[in-house]
């Protein structure tokens, strides 16, 4: 039975990696994949990877019915054998609702990747739907861990450093930005809660073995 699969996970944990892998092996069997993205990192049309590996993709854009792409790519004689869609927390729900119908009533698998809740720990509206219609959700199995070493659930936003809860649900970014810039870091729950990110634990940590200044 084909299934609509959501790979679920914080940032960094692998997601797109394992979405280029389950490309490679598809298409090395001579399948031919369809891959969605929404707003990479590496641009425009671009499925990339932390670890250098990067393919070609359709972006879905906002309004873009992707039922709709897939019927006249496929009634003007594309081969179209699975659905690859990366980033997916940022489609519409609307979105996620005409992939569920092209496993429906096209018999596609599609496999959604995405992370589920923002820097606030609210859900993103797409992963919202993937959830809610999705035939099974994975955790991704390698762990993105914490600084204090716990697996890291939860995303923090950082803007000059700081760890930020508000502000505009999308900005694109990465982990391990430069201080001065928005950037992001998983934590684990708990750390999370306290806003504590490595830099604030690190310099909590130093603070008391800092000498007294004694008037000389
Ligand atoms: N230099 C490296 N050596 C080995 N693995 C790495 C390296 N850099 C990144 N990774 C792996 O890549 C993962 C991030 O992969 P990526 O697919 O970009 O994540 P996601 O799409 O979930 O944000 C990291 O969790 C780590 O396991
Ligand atoms: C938490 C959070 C993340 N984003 C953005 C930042 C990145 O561009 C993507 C996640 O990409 P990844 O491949 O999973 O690392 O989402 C955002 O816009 N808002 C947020 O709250």
């Amino acid at each position: 039975m084909p299934e609509l699969v959501f790979f679920s996970g914080t940032m960094d944990c692998g997601k797109s990696t394992l979405a280029l892998q389950i490309e490679h092996n598809r298409s090395a069997r001579g399948l031919q994949g369809m891959i969605f993205t929404r707003d990479d990192r590496a641009g425009e049309g671009k499925l990339s990877s932390r670890l250098g590996l990067v393919t070609d993709a359709v972006e879905a854009a906002e309004g873009m019915d992707l039922y709709g792409y897939l019927v006249d790519r496929m009634s003007k004689g594309g081969k179209v054998d699975y659905v690859i869609v990366d980033e997916a927390q940022f489609l519409a729900p609307r979105q996620v609702d005409q992939l569920a119908r092209v496993v429906d009533d096209l018999g596609l698998d599609v496999f959604a990747f995405g992370i589920t809740t923002d820097f606030r720990t609210k859900l993103f509206p797409g992963s919202q739907r993937l959830i809610e219609l999705a035939d099974r959700i994975e955790t991704l199995q390698v762990e993105a861990m914490c600084w204090c070493g716990a697996r890291a659930t939860h995303n923090a936003r950082t803007v000059g450093g700081e760890m930020v809860v508000e502000g505009e649900q999308v900005v694109v970014g990465d982990v391990n930005r430069p201080a001065e810039e928005v950037g992001y870091e998983v934590l684990c729950r708990r750390h999370h809660r306290r806003r504590m990110t490595s830099a604030a634990a690190h310099a909590g940590a130093l603070s008391p073995d800092v000498l007294p200044v004694t008037p000389a």
